[in-house]
Parts: structure tokens; sequence; C-alpha cells
């Protein structure tokens, strides 16, 4: 893993949108596309900020998510509803570049239909990543996955149903760690003095919790981290 240590959320912004912007025209040069994940939260403000400063061709890029609160789209906890209010006006993208959630459907109907908007992503079972955008809460959980959760175990599944959240709302989809271990690259953003104490028992101590699981078989993890977060260390 690579730690990089920046000052404040500013700088984590602009050392987010550089890798972002290496990543994606590495992908485009290579394999014509980039897919990433995105995830909610405090990277939603990173990437709203930040993205329009990227220099890519923004019609080459599929953007799915990490995870997704499943409610409408137009509530205020939908991560897609935050990206699209504040970040496609701002860009080239359009809406139909992201990989949305069902509306109106049940969590576990809705992770069986996103693993088949996956599947014609990327055209079949191997879900791919080019770059997973991540973040970590207080507690040590990525994406949808929560510490001591059943689906931090999960090796088939590739996309789990939460139905029981700690953080609200309770109903999430998440992508599972066959999916996030097998992307060919992984950032975790983490800021502030909250997240300290987690963010040193987790990267440095190597304590085992969900953003400590975080770990690409074949590809690359970076940790950006901002002094707050850093603090300990
Ligand atoms: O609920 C969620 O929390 C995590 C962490 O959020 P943060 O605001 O503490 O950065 C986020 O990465 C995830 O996508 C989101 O659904």
């Amino acid at each position: 893993m690579t730690i990089i240590k920046v000052i404040d959320e500013e700088e984590i912004i602009r050392k987010l949108s550089t890798y972002i912007q290496k990543i994606s025209n590495d992908a485009i040069l290579n394999r014509n596309k980039f897919v990433v994940g995105l995830s909610g939260g405090s990277v939603v403000k990173y990437l709203c900020e930040g993205l329009p400063q990227v220099e890519t061709d923004w019609s080459k890029w599929t953007l799915a998510f990490c995870d997704e609160r499943v409610v409408p789209e137009d509530s205020s906890d939908s991560t897609f509803g935050i990206y699209k209010k504040d970040l496609i006006p701002k860009t080239e993208l359009k809406e139909s570049q992201f990989i949305t959630i069902k509306q109106g459907a049940t969590a576990q109907e809705t992770a069986k239909d996103y693993i088949e908007k996956l599947r014609k992503v990327f055209g079949g079972d191997d879900f791919k990543f080019d770059l997973l955008l991540l973040g970590m809460g207080p507690d040590g959980h990525t994406c949808s996955l929560f510490p001591g959760h059943k689906w931090l175990e999960e090796t088939e599944d590739k996309v789990a149903a939460i139905t029981d959240s700690p953080k609200p709302p309770p109903e999430r989809i998440t992508l599972t760690y066959p999916v996030i271990n097998g992307a060919r690259n992984c950032i975790l953003a983490i800021s502030g003095a909250g997240k300290s104490e987690r963010a040193k028992r987790i990267l440095k101590d190597k304590e085992d919790l969900p953003a400590g699981r975080v770990k690409p078989t074949d590809g690359s993890l970076y940790g950006i981290l901002d002094e707050e977060a850093a603090v300990h260390w």
C-alpha cells in the first residue's frame, strides 16, 4: 500500500484528482475505456470538487457505485442523487454513463439487478474495475461493509444486499471483497481527526477491520490521508 500524507482536504482533492487523471488516461490508452466505482460520504465532495479539473476523455468513462443506499434517487441519502446534482452539470459526463440502482425495489432485488447491469458493463462475470474510489467511516467501514457483518466473509456473491446498516439508511447494496480486491486500483481517501484512531489501527497496526481488508490481489492500493487523519503516525 502506498500511503500519501497531505495537509488538508483541499490537498486530498488535488492529489486524488491527479491519480484519477493518470489512472483514467492509462485505462483509456490501454483498453479504450475507463470503469470507475464511486463511493458516497466524504468522497462525494472530493469528486464533485476535483473531477471537473481532470483532463480526460469523459466519453470513455463508465461510473458505477462501490455502494449505494436503497432509497429514491431524489432522496438526500442517494449517493447518485448528489453526483447528479453536483457533478454532472460541471463536467461533460452524461447521466447515461452512470450505472444506477433500480428504483422502488427491495435491497435484494436491487442487488440482483445491479449485478446484471455490471455483467453488461464488463461483458461477463469478471467485474474488473479500473479504479475504486473508497472512503472509510469512523468505525472502519468501507463501502457498506461494516465491522462484524457476515458479508465481510463473502467469497461468491459480488454484490451484497444490506438491510441492517448501523449507519442510516439501513438498506444498501455494496460490492463485496471478491470484486473490490479484483480491481486494478483502489484509493482510500481519509480525512479528519474523527478517523485518526481507526486509520492508525487499520493502516499502520493492520487491525482486521473492513477498510483493512481492501487488498487488491493484482492491483495497486493507495491511501490518501490528511494531517488530522494521520496524526497518530
Ligand atoms: O455510508 C457510507 O459511508 C462511507 C464512509 O463515509 P464518510 O463520510 O465517513 O467518508 C462511504 O465510503 C460509503 O460510500 C457510504 O455509503
